[in-house]
């Protein structure tokens, strides 16, 4: 199997926001469908699970990050793991505007590291069944989600377990388009080189004949 259909079949996706927003609920519902109110665990865990998104099966390594401000000595692991992942969630709270206001600088730092626009990216607003608590309306994250133009869910992870499951559907569909333009371009980088070395043949020959 060429490493290029190795990579359609595998995705590696972060998952970002600030703490007690709830990732590490999304990221257990997703696997295992229970929502489990507690966790102990302050540290990274990296999911591996397979699952099907539209028919086709995929590999998926799902990084639960532990919230890393943007500065200071944690900043260089928030890069790596940046670097590493291939198509992100960007979660908040709708009971703490703080962790929305987080979004956006998250957004800035992986278009910063990644070099590039249109990364896969998904903003998940959490804990919309707290209706008391709500400190961000729905109509401010999906007006910031489409200023990043990044694909928007609202949703409760306690309340919704297919809700869960269309985020990161979304995420794969958005992570396997960006491969495949990046296969294309790729295809018609090296057409585009072909072409110049036959030319460049081309020309030199004449030029020998010419002699
Ligand atoms: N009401 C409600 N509570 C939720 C929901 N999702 C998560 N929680 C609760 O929010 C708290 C934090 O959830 P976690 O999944 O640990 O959040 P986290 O973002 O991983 O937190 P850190 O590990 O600190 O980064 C827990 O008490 C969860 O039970 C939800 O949809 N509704």
């Amino acid at each position: 199997m060429s490493e290029s259909v190795r990579k359609m079949l595998r995705a590696k996706l972060v998952v970002l926001g600030r703490d007690n927003c709830g990732k590490t609920a999304l990221c257990v519902r997703f696997i295992t469908r229970r929502f489990i109110g507690e966790y102990e665990h302050k540290r990274e865990v990296t999911y591996r699970c397979q699952k099907i998104v539209d028919k086709e099966a995929i590999e998926l390594a799902i990084l639960d990050t532990v919230n890393k401000e943007c500065a200071g000595p944690a900043a260089s692991s928030l890069e790596s793991s940046i670097k590493w992942g291939d198509g992100f969630l960007i979660m908040y709270s709708v009971t703490d505007r703080s962790s929305f206001e987080a979004v956006s600088r998250l957004k800035r730092l992986i278009d910063h590291i990644k070099q590039t626009l249109g990364i896969p990216t998904v903003i998940v607003a959490n804990k919309c069944d707290v209706e008391n608590g709500r400190v961000v309306r729905t109509d401010e994250g999906q007006a910031l989600a489409s200023d990043l133009r990044c694909s928007f869910f609202e949703l409760s992870v306690a309340d919704d377990a297919s809700a869960v499951e269309a985020v990161f559907g979304q995420l794969v569909r958005e992570v396997r388009q960006e491969f495949l333009r990046h296969l294309l371009a790729m295809d018609k980088r090296s057409r585009m080189l072909q072409m110049r070395h036959a030319l460049k043949n081309k020309l030199t020959r004449s030029k020998t004949m010419q002699w």
